[in-house]
């Protein structure tokens, strides 16, 4: 459950990485140390900075660079990849078409989902039906995008590791049939500055699957986390870092051990702020309840009923832009 944390901590997560694929990576002290520091955070926060995390700040900066120069092209050409319902709720929503607890964000974004074909996963995965329209404009963006997206899977599945680890299992608890096919989202998103309390960049929510890996402008503080006792703690940009935070499924995964942290975005600062937001998740159409290996910490009560992950996502997709 969260405590009253003031701060975020940061990992540096590379003794996990270099042992990762090794299946006695269990025994090593250097992961075993990172686990420590993970279940901690996971305990007390939901959310933590990862360091050491391979992904070159070259890349970090090139997709936070390209997102920058995509929302500063004029409306029409932006509303060449208009998000509809048609193709699974994928593409460009301008600011404002997104609602949270009730009020449309001071956000612009594009929303991208891992491809569904058609009947791939029956009724359940019929509303996310689609493939991602990239813009042409600027040049290169799927490419670099892609890139970007291939190298957080292979991330966050590696953290998800030191995640099971922490959470009593062997390594390898979140692959096969609850984890083995993530599904992922992604949301590029653009934020202008807001100058009222009323305007909200993102209203306070928690993220949907496991694990979420943010890519934060490097110079503007604005998303906050809430704390137990209902303080909003600043996530302020550690350059070079990613921000890392639990998903629903994974707070039920971990008996409610592990929080999904309520978070929101408010961008006071002078500057137009962008992000590009990672969603890693379970398998779409996997059904998760609490751990048995886990149980145990939590004196051997089921304090969730399982969940179907696509059915949780659909829910909230269908919510997300209507007030
Ligand atoms: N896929 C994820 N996690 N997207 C997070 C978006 C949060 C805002 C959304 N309107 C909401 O209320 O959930
Ligand atoms: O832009 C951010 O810092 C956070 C965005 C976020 O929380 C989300 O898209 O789920
Ligand atoms: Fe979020």
């Amino acid at each position: 459950m969260a405590v009253n944390f003031s701060y975020i901590p940061i990992i540096d997560i590379s003794p996990l990485l270099a042992k990762s694929d090794d299946p006695k990576m269990a025994q090593d002290p250097g992961v075993l140390d990172v686990v420590a520091q993970l279940d901690k955070a996971c305990t007390q926060a939901g959310f933590f900075y990862v360091k050491g995390h391979g992904i070159p700040d070259t890349l970090l900066k090139g997709v936070r660079d390209i997102t920058r120069r995509f929302f500063e092209l004029p409306y029409e050409e932006k509303a060449k990849i208009k998000m509809t319902p048609a193709n699974g709720f994928r593409g460009y929503e301008k600011i404002g078409e997104n609602i949270t607890e009730g009020r449309p964000d001071m956000h612009e974004a594009i929303d991208c989902y891992r491809e569904v074909t058609k009947g791939m996963y029956g009724d359940l995965g019929k509303v996310m039906e689609g493939y991602n329209h990239w813009p042409q404009n600027p040049p290169k963006f799927k490419v670099l995008m892609e890139e970007y997206i291939s190298l957080c899977k292979d991330l966050a599945s590696k953290i998800m590791r030191g995640i099971a680890l922490a959470l009593g299992g062997s390594p390898y608890e979140f692959e096969g049939d609850r984890a083995g096919d993530p599904f992922w989202v992604m949301r590029i998103i653009g934020y202008p500055c807001v100058s009222t309390v009323n305007d909200i960049g993102c209203g306070a929510h928690t993220d949907y699957g496991l694990l979420t890996l943010l890519n934060q402008d490097d110079d503007i503080n604005a998303l906050q986390v809430k704390n137990l006792s209902g303080e909003w703690i600043s996530a302020p940009p550690v350059p070079g870092s990613l921000v890392c935070n639990i998903g629903d499924m994974l707070k039920i995964y971990s008996n409610g051990l592990y929080e999904s942290t309520l978070h929101r975005v408010i961008n006071n600062s002078s500057k137009y702020r962008v992000s590009v937001v990672y969603f890693y998740e379970t398998n779409f159409d996997t059904a998760v309840e609490p751990l048995d290996t886990y149980k145990t910490r939590t004196n051997g009560d089921k304090r969730f009923e399982r969940a179907v992950y696509g059915e949780h996502l659909v829910k909230k997709v269908l919510t997300n832009f209507v007030e």
